[in-house]
């Protein structure tokens, strides 16, 4: 089971080995540039270990055959040795400060890695939250959003690998001059033996690899399974469902098809590179044969011969671990590809508009001319030619059935969303030419799904943006919105944590949450003020005291109201009925009852039913 729009999917399952092997230059690059981002001394620190280590595996080479010289070159071994005694010391250095450069490398390489990671990730953050709010809507969007945080992750795995992939390198490089030096022909049998094994390793690469995407959506959907059963969010109604049963059925039938797809490409895969390595082993003994042969025949002095073992299982041994850094570094260059894929998806729903500057202190007008606002992907508008003044100091209630547009519209009247077409314009100023940044400093918004900050109860209200008068209009907004006797009850007031899964956080209830959104909408004393049923989960009395406040708090402010509770709506200026995105109704609540419309109506029913 896999996405039908995994573009990225068909193309990695379409890449040529060699096109693959070819990826692997263009990850070294970005590994380089991300280090060079987050740490330039740690760069500089892993290249220069990594060179030396290869000078110091070169030098130790070369002492090994005057070593091996003075053993094998007949005469007293001990008075041999003596003689090459400065090649043993050399020898002992250059293998020790071998080791030392590569565990320092290594270590260079672990303090980038995390730093790679934050800085990736970053990017994404940064690329999401530059996005138009309208992003959001878009499946596209969301699914490359959800890669690309998978991909950020990888970034740390692209720093060591890089690392292991260039120190193994060097050591070839190393060890391949020396066996050059000792015998042309030595080279290419080695490069030949290897071939096979790296072959495999990438097309074994390459198999795991398209599992895994074909596995995606089994993937999340195994983890949406798990959390749905296991979340705090939903464990009453798993409990009061009953549902773990059928839950952890539907876990393991998903778990199941993972497995099977899974076990598949790993079988696979393993032959692939066991044919690799075998054949590879099959050129290693070929190898050791022409060694043989070469001294046999008196073309390769003894001495020479032992070094270039040496050299041989050097190399053979660095170029299988370039093989496999190679193959790994090639399936995590296809996740930074998602990575990159979101940023570039981003790209174009950067918000990019206008840079006008709205009046300092809010508009006195906003005017929507015609508006009409299409979804994504949606193939029916969700607003379709609206009309609408709203004044400050006024007071507009929004109504209409589920469905109907009105958080759609109250998204559009703020500049949240821009309208697909028409416009809304603030004093004549039309808000796809404003600062998005300047026109949302103006509004207050209490959504219909707010969010339960992990924070304490202060910052819950103020957003990390206190008013110069501090805890004060804490306090009055709290008051304003029903939220003092929330806060009064917490242990700690202001400085309670309402982070209620970590220690010592302090829960709320539904409806106390909604007070404490209605605070931050009043603390933020904005001059648009847009606020999505923002009392549905209130108690009788709690709602009562928001609406009756209403008009005070609403007072040089240009307001809007959302809600299904029709009585709250006597209180607004005028009432706007919305009916399929289009306004169908206007007018204040006595003319909307002598209207005898589809407002009066529904009004009737829920006066019937109360
Ligand atoms: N992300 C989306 N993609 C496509 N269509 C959407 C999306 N969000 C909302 N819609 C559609 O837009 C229309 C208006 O939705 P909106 O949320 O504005 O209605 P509403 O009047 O606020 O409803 P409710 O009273 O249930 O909150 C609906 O038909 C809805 O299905």
């Amino acid at each position: 089971m896999r996405l039908a729009s995994d573009r990225h999917f068909e193309a990695s399952v379409n890449l040529s080995t060699w096109a693959m092997a070819r990826r692997l230059p263009g990850a070294l690059a970005e590994a380089a540039r991300l280090g060079r981002r987050t740490d330039r001394r740690a760069v500089r620190a892993l290249l220069i270990c990594q060179i030396g280590a290869a000078a110091l595996t070169a030098t130790a080479l070369a002492a090994t055959t005057r070593v091996l010289a003075a053993v094998f070159g007949g005469g007293d071994i001990a008075a041999g040795l003596q003689q090459s005694l400065t090649a043993v010391v050399v020898l002992a250095l250059a293998a020790c400060g071998r080791y030392l450069l590569d565990a320092a490398a290594r270590g260079a390489a672990a303090r980038l890695a995390p730093k790679a990671v934050r800085e990736a990730d970053l990017e994404v953050i940064t690329a999401a939250t530059a996005a138009e709010l309208v992003a959001y809507e878009d499946p596209d969007f969301e699914d490359a959003h959800a890669a690309a945080c998978d991909g950020a992750e990888k970034t740390g795995d692209l720093i060591l690998d890089a690392q292991l992939l260039t120190s193994a390198a060097a050591q070839l490089a190393a060890a391949a001059t020396v066996v050059t030096v000792l015998h042309p022909v030595m080279l290419p049998l080695l490069v030949a033996s290897v071939i096979p094994c790296a072959w495999g390793a990438v097309r074994g690469a390459r198999i795991e690899h398209t599992a895994h995407h074909r596995n995606l959506a089994d993937a999340r959907l195994r983890s949406v399974f798990r959390s749905y059963t296991t979340e705090r969010n939903t464990a009453d109604e798993v409990r009061a469902g009953t549902m773990a049963g059928f839950l952890i059925r539907q876990y393991r039938i998903v778990s199941g098809r993972l497995e099977a797809e899974q076990l598949k490409a790993t079988r696979k895969a393993l032959v692939v590179q066991g044919v690799g390595d075998a054949l590879t082993a099959v050129g290693t003994a070929a190898i050791w044969g022409v060694l043989v042969l070469l001294m046999a025949a008196g073309r390769m002095e003894p001495a020479a011969a032992g070094t270039a073992a040496l050299a041989v299982r050097t190399s053979g041994a660095a170029l299988a671990t370039t093989v496999r850094a190679g193959a790994r570094l090639f399936r995590i260059s296809l996740s930074l590809d998602d990575w990159a894929r979101f940023l570039a998806v981003a790209k174009p729903w950067t918000t990019c508009r206008g840079s006008a500057q709205v009046a300092e202190d809010g508009p006195q007008v906003i005017t929507a001319t015609d508006v009409s606002f299409t979804y994504p992907g949606a193939d029916r508008p969700a607003l379709d030619g609206i009309n609408l003044d709203l004044k400050r100091g006024e007071v507009i209630a929004l109504v209409g059935e589920n469905g109907a547009g009105k958080s759609t519209l109250a998204r559009v009247l703020t500049g949240l969303f821009l309208p697909t077409g028409g416009s809304v314009r603030w004093d004549g100023m039309n808000l796809a030419d404003a600062d998005p940044a300047g026109v949302l400093s103006k509004v207050a918004l209490v959504p219909q799904d707010y969010t339960r900050w992990p924070l304490a109860a202060r910052e819950n209200i103020t957003l990390g943006q206190p008013r110069p008068d501090g805890d004060t209009a804490v306090h009055a907004a709290a008051e304003a919105a029903g939220a003092d006797s929330v806060i009064a009850a917490l242990p700690h007031g202001l400085d309670t944590s309402l982070a209620r899964s970590w220690w010592g956080g302090h829960d709320l209830s539904g409806g106390q949450w909604q007070r404490v959104a209605v605070a931050r909408a009043f603390h933020r004393d904005a001059p648009v003020l847009v606020m999505d049923e923002p009392t549905a989960a209130l108690d009788a009395r709690a709602e009562h005291r928001i609406y009756t406040r209403l008009k005070a708090l609403a007072h040089g402010r240009a307001t809007v109201f959302i809600t299904h509770r029709l009585a709250n709506t006597r209180l607004a200026d005028r009432i706007v009925v919305l009916d399929q995105g289009r306004v169908s109704e206007t007018g204040t609540y006595d003319e909307l009852i002598d209207q005898a419309g589809g407002f009066f109506q529904m009004l009737k029913l829920q006066e019937d039913r109360d």
